[in-house]
């Protein structure tokens, strides 16, 4: 049987494509896999060259018509576009289910309809560049071009952080850390942790350093002038361990800090030799003064990200047992932290087809009854669900996030 693949921009609906790639479908025809949108949009790249072309004027591009599956969304995108005030949206869920390209399209109808919106990730496996098909990378705000309101980005990339802070405590002795840690919203915490050789910790990082990295620059922003303007931040976080992390980080930062404090009381009560690496009670008081108030910084980002006015955790998904059984343990989870989650996009639904496609049947009957399975989960019930079509084409580029974001945006 030969293999076919939907990629409507490099072939006639009609022919069958001899590609092997995984996820690919077996051989149906395509015009009848995709029918509903394919029989009325004859091609979707000439669909993306229009949204391309009015890219400059929102009110046309709401009017698109999309290929979305029926959505049960209650609360829905008005909800979320209402008011000016700054509101954070967090996107997590399992590797691959499509939090980038959600997160992205996100931003992308936030900036839309009026909203200067900041999207970041915080995946060190960043694929936003690739989302927006535009370099992000480097750590600094990037504009992305063609929203109707100023659109930016931001890749923080704590491994990559983590290496160069490596490399400049090794090659200066220690020396250019601190402002290595400045620049990255540590500064406190380096000249805390000088004198306990940050260097050679991190060559065995402890659980949740790299999260600390992206945390301090999360309260960077939260702080400077620079980013006063964002009235939507969308957070595209790394697959759900690294997220549950995150959002516990604080607490580790705290119990880290109650340790690093004691352990220098320990050992400067202990030998006069070390005390006087450490400095006189005096230095020790102030330096306890600094931590403390990084301790306030952290708790700060803590009670933010669980403050049901501002910020929303959204559970990305698709309909697999494996995805939803991990959706569901991450619900759990961010309950149990008391982090506001009310929404879970069920992407990549195989739209109705009028073909006799076995394949696509029974794909279809799988994930109706991995669906199925969501309205009766104890944590995932509650959530608004939100039905997201799997498309026929790569979401790379503004034009294609704008299809997308009017697919599950609702
Ligand atoms: N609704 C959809 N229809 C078709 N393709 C989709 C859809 N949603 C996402 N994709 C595609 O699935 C792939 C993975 O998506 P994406 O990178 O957004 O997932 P992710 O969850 O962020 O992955 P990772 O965990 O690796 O960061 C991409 O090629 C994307 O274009």
């Amino acid at each position: 049987m030969a293999l076919c693949c939907s990629f409507a921009h490099s072939f006639s609906p009609s022919k069958p494509m001899a590609v092997v790639v995984n996820h690919c479908f077996y051989t149906c025809s395509l015009k009848s896999h995709v029918s509903p949108f394919w029989n009325s949009n004859p091609s979707f790249s000439s669909k993306l060259l229009s949204l391309s072309i009015a890219r400059k004027k929102p009110r046309t591009l709401l009017q698109v018509r999309s290929v979305a599956a029926p959505t049960e969304a209650t609360a829905g995108f008005d909800e979320m576009v209402s008011g000016t005030q700054r509101k954070y949206y967090m996107l997590g869920g399992k590797g691959g289910v499509g939090k980038t390209s959600c997160a992205a399209s996100l931003a992308v109808k936030f900036a839309n309809n009026g909203h200067p919106t900041l999207v970041v990730s915080t995946d060190p496996a960043h694929s936003l560049s690739d989302s927006f098909a535009q370099d992000l990378t480097g750590g600094t705000l990037v504009p992305v071009e063609g929203p109707y309101s100023p659109l930016f980005a931001l890749e923080i990339n704590p491994e990559k952080a983590r290496e160069e802070f490596r490399s400049v405590s090794q090659n200066n002795g220690g020396s250019g850390v601190k402002d290595f840690m400045d620049g990255m919203g540590l500064g406190m915490l380096a000249e805390q942790l000088g004198e306990l050789k940050l260097g050679e910790l991190l060559d065995t990082p402890p659980p949740g350093l790299d999260e600390a990295i992206a945390i301090s620059k999360v309260i960077q922003f939260l702080e400077s002038q620079e980013y006063n303007m964002f009235t939507r931040i969308v957070f595209d976080t790394a697959p759900t361990g690294h997220t549950l992390r995150l959002l516990s980080l604080p607490d580790f930062l705290d119990a880290s800090i109650g340790k690093i404090l004691k352990l220098k009381q320990k050992i400067s009560s202990a030998t006069s030799a070390i005390k006087s690496v450490f400095g006189q009670e005096e230095n020790r008081q102030n330096a306890a003064d600094k931590l403390e108030k990084l301790r306030e910084r952290m708790i700060k980002v803590r009670e933010l990200f669980r403050d049901t006015n501002s910020t929303e955790f959204v559970i990305v998904t698709i309909p697999t047992v494996m995805a939803i059984s991990e959706s569901s343990r991450l619900c759990a989870s961010l309950k149990k932290e008391s982090v506001p989650v009310n929404r879970l996009v069920v992407n990549q639904i195989l739209p109705p087809s009028a073909s006799d496609c076995k394949f696509c049947a029974m794909k279809r009957k799988d994930q109706t009854r991995a669906i199925s399975m969501i309205k009766s989960d104890p944590e995932l019930s509650s959530l608004t669900m939100i039905q997201a079509a799997l498309v026929d084409v790569e979401i790379r580029g503004v034009p294609a996030l704008q299809f997308l974001g009017d697919i599950v945006w609702k």
